[in-house]
């Protein structure tokens, strides 16, 4: 559970959101009941300069303590590195709610380039608040400032965030006298941020990843079990598109936030996960609206994308021929035309998408109307390619050569099979959407009989509704299907699952009532699924039987005969075995 001052932080941020622009000089926090004495002395605040070698000086230090003896409320001011007054905050007796920081947003460094110097009223010691701030904030420096009356002398404690084996962690100094604070504050904080730079990319070598992400799922509906299936589907399509997942949050509220998505407390936990991994984007599992992905964003100071982004994402890497380029680029401005809200910068933030692979940045600067006629172009651009499609399909109908799709979720090994039943070499790769354009080769039986075979994109659950649109043109040649031959990847605990959305598609692109026959795939890693997962062996054992589907390794050439079989019997049935 966040503390009650962890929560009212976060509250003030997004509070403060709404109100775009500050005067500079203002005094932050909760004036009221304040005299205007009191207001303009801590405005004068403002005016002070530390020298940069301390952190602060005896004077100021003492300044803070007497005016917030004054007001028996908190004091706190932000200083940056040059020794400047940033932020006068006023808080209550017990702590202060730090503003939000515009002029000094993250980017890519280890800490903020502020330091909070704060008094406490009671004497006490760095609370779990104050630490909470430090790491959500990465604040250069945290010091508290303890006065006693009967002692009447001011002590100091501090806390910085430090690198440790198990990442960044905050590290809390004793308490001791100001006089004897031995910090040469420059230095220090020179140091410190070098080291944590060092630790973050020391832990993030290896792959050289582009992106380092959290994946978050936040949903009301299904089982949890639906939920971590869902994400590691995701965490795959991430590793597709060469990030790495530094972790996982799943999250299954009562109702859904709608600024955040998560709740607040989680949103914490995981801005200080992001912090602690060194991660640069959150993925949700979910769709996002455009609202929330700004306001995500500007919360965590985190690129945020949702599922249907990263898809694109990993389809706009992958194609390869004009035809799936035109598709890609005319699907991600679908997806993105009803996210333009006119401001560059949100505009960017959406079209960035991992690594900058929107369509291009030049169109980062078009407006609506100009994407409207980009898409228009690009439709007649499609349009014109499939009528070349179409030419073709014309002569191969003409010809009554009987033809075969391959369907079947992503990975399943569609290409492979095509490769293998045809001796061909179409790209295949233990990655997810591998193909994205459709491939034709011609099967030869024996006897001058042939099929048509055609390798399709592979489907996934929330396949983007803008991205099915788009490949609805390449997947009309399933439309002149005799057969689809729906390949499952039998060695994946999650087939029946897969087999239901590629059904659903089906259903979507009225195909429903094709005839279809289950290739259950991967047959040869059946004997490590029945240790790794005994039921799911089962399972899978009992669906082939009960559907007819038939079982074949699309590596080995010598398991297609049954395959093999059964199509010379559906499209021949009147020849006796043609296979040797
Ligand atoms: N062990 C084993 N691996 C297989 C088999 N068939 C395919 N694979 C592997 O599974 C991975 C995916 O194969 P692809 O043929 O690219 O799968 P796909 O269905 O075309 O995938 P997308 O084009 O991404 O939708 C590759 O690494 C293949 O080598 C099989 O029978 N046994
Ligand atoms: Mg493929």
């Amino acid at each position: 559970m966040p503390s009650a001052r962890g929560r009212s932080i976060l509250k003030s941020i997004f509070r403060s959101w709404q109100q775009r622009s500050h005067p500079i000089k203002e005094v932050f926090g909760n004036l009221t009941g304040l005299k205007t004495s009191q207001i303009q002395a801590l405005e004068r605040l403002y005016r002070r300069r530390i020298p940069q070698a301390e952190f602060c000086t005896q004077e100021l230090a003492g300044r803070l303590v007497e005016l917030s003896l004054d007001i028996r409320r908190q004091i706190g001011i932000l200083v940056n590195r040059s020794g400047m007054v940033e932020y006068v905050i006023v808080g209550d007796e017990r702590g202060l709610v730090i503003p939000e920081l515009r002029d000094y947003p993250l980017g890519k460094r280890p800490l903020r380039g502020l330091r909070l110097i704060h008094t406490h009223l009671k004497n006490e010691q760095v609370s779990e608040d104050d630490l909470t701030d430090l790491s959500l904030l990465r604040l250069d420096l945290l010091a508290a400032l303890l006065f006693s009356p009967e002692k009447r002398r001011i002590s100091v404690q501090m806390a910085w965030i430090s690198p440790t084996s198990s990442g960044p962690s905050t590290i809390t100094g004793a308490i001791t006298t100001f006089e004897r604070v031995d910090l040469e504050c420059a230095r220090f904080l020179e140091e410190l941020e070098a080291d944590l730079s060092r630790s973050t990319r020391a832990k993030s070598s290896g792959v050289e990843a582009l992106e380092r992400a959290i994946l978050v799922s936040v949903t009301v509906e299904g089982t949890r079990q639906e939920a971590e299936d869902s994400i590691m589907e995701l965490r795959e399509l991430a590793r597709t598109a060469q990030i790495e997942v530094l972790d996982e949050f799943i999250q299954r509220p009562r109702s859904i936030n709608p600024r955040f998505v998560m709740g607040e407390g989680k949103m914490r936990d995981v801005v200080i996960r992001a912090l602690q991994h060194g991660a640069t984007m959150l993925i949700f599992d979910q769709e996002l609206t455009p609202a929330q992905i700004r306001s995500i964003s500007a919360m965590t100071e985190l690129k945020a994308i949702d599922r249907s982004q990263l898809i694109l994402d990993i389809f706009a890497r992958r194609a390869q021929t004009l035809d799936g380029k035109v598709q890609v680029e005319l699907a991600q401005l679908k997806y993105l035309l009803p996210r333009l809200t006119g401001r560059g910068v949100q505009m960017s933030r959406l079209m960035g998408g991992i690594g900058g692979r929107g369509p291009g940045e030049t169109k980062l600067e078009t407006d609506r109307r100009r994407i409207r006629d980009r898409i228009a172009s690009l439709e007649r651009e499609l349009k014109e390619l499939s009528r070349g499609r179409d030419q073709r399909r014309r002569k191969r109908v003409k010809a009554s050569v009987p033809i075969v799709s391959i369907v079947g979720y992503t990975n399943a090994g569609k290409s492979t099979l095509l490769n293998t039943l045809t001796k061909s070499r179409v790209f295949t790769e233990d990655l997810l959407f591998a193909t994205l354009d459709t491939s034709t080769r011609r099967l030869r039986f024996p006897l001058e009989r042939e099929v048509i075979i055609t390798d399709t994109v592979g489907f996934i659950r929330s396949l983007p509704a803008s991205l099915l649109g788009a490949f609805k043109a390449t997947l009309e040649e399933l439309r002149d299907a005799d057969l689809l031959l729906h390949v499952v990847d039998a060695s994946n605990p999650r087939f029946e699952t897969h087999i239901q959305q590629v059904n659903r598609i089906l259903d979507e692109l009225e195909l429903g009532d094709k005839p279809r026959l289950l290739i259950f795939n991967k047959s040869d890693l059946l004997a490590k699924l029945k240790k790794s997962d005994t039921i799911a062996f089962l399972r899978v054992r009992q669906f082939a039987r009960t559907c007819g589907g038939i079982m074949i390794a699309a590596t080995d050439r010598t398991s297609m005969s049954p395959l093999l079989e059964e199509l010379q019997r559906r499209f021949w049935p009147d020849e006796s075995s043609l296979i040797d």
